[in-house]
């Protein structure tokens, strides 16, 4: 027997891919789901992103018992109950009745369609060699600039990282409990795995850490805050970084031009009993009253380093788009550089596995900026071999296998002359 609630989740999770498949992104729709019990909304986003994750290879084996392309909602139905079957271990008869009863309430067209899908995942379940299929491959705007950028066999390591999706990572506030089953990593965040109700975690309500991938918790360790410094954290919101900033004691000024991300980072300091300037303004015109001592820009980007973590990204994304996210994060970089006291240091970073976005805005600001220096990372936990040769930092999601991954990111700490 099916578990209770199992259906309506199932149910929310067609309703997420429909609604990836009309743009929207999962962190969009997250209020979509309102309606259903906690348990389920979790369950309905699980289905939903390991039905992205493994679209190509269902796709693959479907085609082969199809003997035409279905319609998209029923294929959506198709591809989910594949994926619960073939990766998910789910019960055959229990996946093929519920996927024939949710294409039975398509309509019209979804009654006519029953016995095929029926007749389909029958033989989807006794299918061989799920196994042997190989990761979903990048979409080929990304993947070119990655094989150029990292060869071949690492764009192959990329796309199986992706495909295994990510733990869940925490930054614990200093003097903080640990987490009972946590795992600490090499860098300092702790990490769970295994799914996870955040809010049902202890500490969450007394705000002893916030969620952040290890990776995303590397550039404020790298700009190393020290207390009283002043600091101007551009393009902070929701605010992982801020609160890492203010948890070691630095007057934080927290920039973002959206005032709905910066609602959550206001909820995310309370939460964590933090404080911060929050600062609704454009970062290419935002000027402190006085010169700071260090300047934190986590700059928008195509943000393909999250894949894992956001595996509806590549059917989102056509790559349009990256040559003006490059422009504006070379302005952004020019005038938060313009806010730095002499002597003074700056964090980029960005979340992308784009050099574009990365190594080669450092190379570019390091020629607009005669008197800009790189300073090479000195960070526990980080492998020298992440170190490139002009002293920034690169994170790939294949890194860290046998720990879970991380995102992809890229971070350089300049120096003002
Ligand atoms: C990568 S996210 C920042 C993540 C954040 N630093 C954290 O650790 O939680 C990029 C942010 O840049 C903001 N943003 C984009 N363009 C901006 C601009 N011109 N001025 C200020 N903020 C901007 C977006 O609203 C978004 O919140």
């Amino acid at each position: 027997m099916a578990k209770p609630g199992t259906d309506r989740a199932r149910q929310g999770a067609l309703l997420l891919l429909q609604g990836v498949r009309e743009g929207l992104s999962l962190s969009d729709q997250a209020g979509a789901l309102k309606a259903l019990p906690p348990p389920d909304q979790a369950r309905a986003g699980r289905l939903a992103a390991e039905t992205l994750r493994h679209r190509d290879r269902a796709d693959a084996i479907l085609s082969t018992y199809l003997s035409r392309r279905p319609a998209p909602r029923i294929a959506d139905v198709l591809r989910l109950a594949t994926v619960e079957l073939l990766e998910m271990g789910g019960a055959a008869h229990g996946v093929v009745d519920a996927a024939v009863t949710l294409t039975r309430a398509l309509g019209k067209r979804g009654q006519a369609a029953a016995g095929m899908v029926n007749a389909v995942l029958r033989k989807v379940a006794t299918h061989d060699g799920w196994g042997d299929l190989p990761p979903q491959a990048m979409p080929g705007w990304l993947r070119a600039p990655v094989v150029s950028a990292y060869g071949e066999a690492a764009a192959r390591a990329i796309e199986a990282a992706h495909q295994a999706g990510a733990p869940l990572d925490l930054t614990l506030k200093p003097g903080a409990a640990a987490v009972a089953g946590a795992q600490m990593l090499p860098t300092g965040s702790v990490r769970l795995h295994g799914p996870v109700q955040v809010s049902a975690l202890p500490g969450y309500a007394a705000g002893d850490w916030w969620v952040q991938d290890a990776a995303a918790a590397l550039p404020v360790r790298l700009l190393d805050p020290q207390p009283d410094e002043r600091i101007a954290d551009l393009c902070a919101a929701p605010g992982g970084k801020t609160m890492q900033l203010a948890a070691a004691g630095a007057q934080v000024s927290a920039v973002d031009i959206s005032p709905a991300r910066l609602t959550r980072l206001s909820r995310n300091l309370a939460r964590c009993g933090l404080q911060a300037r929050i600062v609704e303004a454009d970062a290419l015109t935002w000027r402190p009253d006085a010169p700071v001592d260090a300047v934190l820009l986590d700059a928008p980007c195509s943000a393909t380093g999250t894949i894992r973590r956001h595996p509806d990204l590549p059917v989102l994304r056509d790559g349009s788009g990256i040559g003006d996210l490059v422009d504006l994060q070379a302005r952004l970089i020019d005038h938060a550089l313009s806010l730095i006291a002499p002597g003074g240091r700056m964090v980029y970073a960005v979340c992308s596995l784009l050099p574009d976005e990365g190594e080669a805005q450092i190379d570019a600001a390091l020629t607009r900026h005669p008197g800009l220096s790189v300073e090479t990372p000195h960070l526990a936990g980080v492998d020298p071999a992440w170190i490139t040769p002009a002293g920034g930092l690169r994170l790939r999601p294949d890194y860290w296998p046998d720990l879970g991954g991380m995102d992809g990111f890229f971070m350089a700490r300049l120096r003002r002359d």
